[in-house]
């Protein structure tokens, strides 16, 4: 079930956020990262995949017409993990994975149980089980986002920025365990990142996105180049492809500077 993306344009307010977005295309079993400056609109695009903001053209997945689906019907098939995931919900670390889970997916509680153990123990989120929400770190908060994402087993899965609060440790954890997932379950993982690093390791299909237009996709080692980085960044940086180690995309200087 590919994800693809044609003529996809978003106002909000008065202002067009996305420009005509075409011919972008997100394979199941591979990592696509989406990649862009600040208010590019990644996250704009992620929620008008999702059907939390409106936009016209056309989003398939697969045989399937997104934007014709109703928001429940979309909801069965892709999950959207937004950038915030700060909470006040008075529920436990395990109740608010079982929550995702069952009003999701209709089956035996038993089932339901042992589907939240896995995602659990998948993500060594067990010592935590008991906690309530509200007391957890940032970054245990995001892995338990992951967690509530995956228990649902969606098709198409966006996360938005899923390693932002994350230590170096859980970062390279959770990509590679999306990366795995992905393969294994042939579900197409989407996620907006700024770490060209972890994008440049994980990734295995990139989308570049500036000032709501497409500027560039294709394999990391397609566009991740000195020259796209300087027109997308406003940097100069220096990009390593070792063969015996992952790539280095290393920000040298920033093209303009702030104050006087
Ligand atoms: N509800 C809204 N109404 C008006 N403008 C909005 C709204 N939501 C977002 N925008 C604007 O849309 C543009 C794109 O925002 P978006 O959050 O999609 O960018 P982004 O690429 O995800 O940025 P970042 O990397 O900073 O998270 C920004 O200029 C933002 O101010």
């Amino acid at each position: 079930m590919t994800l693809r993306i044609d003529r996809l344009d978003c106002t909000l307010g008065k202002r067009r956020i996305l420009r005509d977005l075409s011919g972008l295309e997100a394979r199941p079993g591979e990592i696509t990262a989406l990649i862009g400056p600040n208010g590019a609109g990644k996250s704009t695009l992620l929620k008008a995949i999702a059907g939390i903001e409106t936009a016209s053209g056309r989003i398939t997945l697969g045989e399937q017409t997104l934007d014709a689906l109703s928001l429940e019907r979309r909801s069965r098939l892709l999950y959207y993990l937004p950038q915030d995931t700060s909470t006040q919900a008075a529920l436990s670390v395990f109740e608010a994975v079982l929550l995702a889970r069952r009003t999701q997916i209709a089956e035996p509680v038993d089932s339901a149980l042992s589907a939240v153990e896995r995602a659990l123990k998948s993500l060594e989120l067990e010592p935590l089980a008991e906690r309530e929400l509200t007391v957890l770190s940032g970054g245990q908060r995001q892995r338990v986002a992951i967690a509530q994402a995956i228990v649902r087993r969606p098709k198409l899965l966006m996360l938005d920025e899923p390693t932002s609060a994350l230590d170096l440790h859980h970062q390279l954890q959770v990509l590679d365990y999306l990366q795995r997932l992905a393969r294994r379950e042939r579900v197409v993982i989407l996620l907006a990142i700024h770490d060209l690093n972890l994008a440049a390791r994980f990734a295995d299909h990139l989308w570049v996105v500036k000032q709501g237009l497409h500027v560039a996709s294709g394999t990391p080692g397609q566009v991740l180049t000195q020259e796209r980085l300087r027109e997308v960044y406003a940097i100069e940086a220096h990009v390593e492809w070792p063969s015996d180690a992952p790539p280095r995309v290393t920000p040298l200087s920033a093209l303009r500077q702030l104050g006087g």
